[in-house]
């Protein structure tokens, strides 16, 4: 640990992701690459300040302050971590990069593509580094994915993705003032968990970001986007089907994406699609010879699994990744590129315009 580079951590609120984050940024990794430090911690209440750091980081010594801006003019700080509920995450980004400050900023980036691109604007005028906390694209298990299908072409072409993220929450019993209730906090089924299906259909995407044609769907309760379909259609043939939804519960542990290929198929599994745990290649080895076989012949096929074991809470591939950009000077992630942030962006901007979710202000 002692040679390792270190970087000095700002984190903007003390809420669920914010502990969670911070839990992985302490934890003691023989194969870590960075040393993180919580240098200070912006609240609402200096009182909540004081517990999260009793429960999440107390070998650290963070500065609490208990407004966000403090944190942005701490110049001991690095780089802010911003863990707001989504309509505050283009304001807050904003405020740390006028004060100079690196950004990484959690899903869903920004409400709209366009706030996505204000935002990018302003870190390439400070010359800062700004990144969404799009933590799947970090795992090693969405990365070994991505090199078997481009490179090593194990189904062959890609041709459709189907991938789900299903939960129950019911609205009606949290408080008005819940992100998950709250529209002027960019509540929705979408912005919070159809952002990790659309990441599922993009695993496909080898380096280009082609706009599909999109046919989508949604559901409202109480002015609330409850339920997301969306097919994505692209110039190539192949297909995506994305869906989302707080109304109903998920199988935990169940397959919750397929890749479709020329040669084969691919199962995703795990808790849920924001936690994959292990895959199967399902390879073709022979020509089926008839449509009905191919349907119905397993033996046709060879599976090989890959196992994923889990590290922490599964964010210290972000942590590193991110630290390592900003030691680097890169002022983009090498793994969520700006563009990249705002296609994904562009895609929910169009299933919302169809599905007829519009948020306050837009
Ligand atoms: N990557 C992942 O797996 C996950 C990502 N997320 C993302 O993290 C973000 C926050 O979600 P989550 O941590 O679950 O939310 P929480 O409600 O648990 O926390 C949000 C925090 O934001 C601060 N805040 C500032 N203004 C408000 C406001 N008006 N209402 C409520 N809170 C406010 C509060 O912190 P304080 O009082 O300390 O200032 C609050 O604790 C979202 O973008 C969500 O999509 C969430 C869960 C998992
Ligand atoms: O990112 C997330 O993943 C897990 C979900 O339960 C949560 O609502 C969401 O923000």
């Amino acid at each position: 640990m002692a040679n390792l580079p270190t970087i000095r951590w700002g984190i903007i609120t003390t809420g669920l992701i914010s502990s969670w984050f911070v839990d992985d940024l302490v934890l003691d990794r023989p194969d870590a690459k960075v040393k993180h430090i919580i240098q200070s911690i912006g609240t609402s209440n200096l009182e909540k300040g004081r517990k999260f750091v009793e429960q999440h980081c107390p070998n650290q010594n963070p500065q609490i302050y208990d407004s966000y801006d403090q944190v942005y003019n701490d110049a001991e700080v690095d780089i802010v971590y911003i863990g707001t509920p989504h309509a505050y995450h283009c304001r807050d980004s904003m405020q740390a990069i006028a004060a100079g400050k690196n950004v990484l900023c959690e899903k869903a980036f920004a409400m709209n593509a366009k706030q996505a691109r204000e935002v990018f604007e302003a870190a390439k005028k400070k010359n800062v580094y700004v990144a969404e906390a799009m933590w799947l694209r970090h795992r090693p298990l969405y990365r070994k994915l991505q090199e078997l299908l481009h490179q090593d072409k194990v189904i062959g072409d890609v041709t459709r993705v189907f991938a789900d993220f299903a939960s129950e929450i019911d609205i009606s019993s949290l408080p008005p003032t819940s992100r998950y209730r709250d529209l002027a906090l960019g509540a929705g089924s979408l912005l919070d968990i159809g952002v990790y299906p659309l990441t599922w259909l993009a695993v496909a995407d080898e380096k280009d970001m082609e706009m599909p044609r999109i046919v989508a769907s949604q559901s409202h309760e109480e002015g609330i986007e409850v339920t997301t379909s969306a097919i994505l259609q692209y110039s190539s043939g192949r297909m995506g089907i994305a869906s989302s939804t707080t109304k109903t519960k998920g199988s935990p542990g169940r397959i919750f994406a397929v890749i479709h290929g020329t040669k084969g198929h691919i199962e995703v599994s795990g808790d849920t699609p924001s936690i994959p745990e292990s895959f199967t290649v399902w390879a073709r080895q022979t020509d089926p010879g008839s449509p009905e076989k191919a349907l119905f012949d397993k033996e046709q096929y060879e599976s090989k699994t890959y196992e994923f074991p889990k590290v922490g809470r599964g964010f210290v591939w972000e942590a590193d990744n991110t630290a390592l950009d900003v030691l680097e000077g890169r002022k983009e992630s090498s793994i969520v590129p700006w563009a990249m942030t705002v296609h994904m962006m562009e895609i929910m901007d169009e299933i919302r315009r169809q599905g007829g979710t519009v948020y306050p202000g837009e």
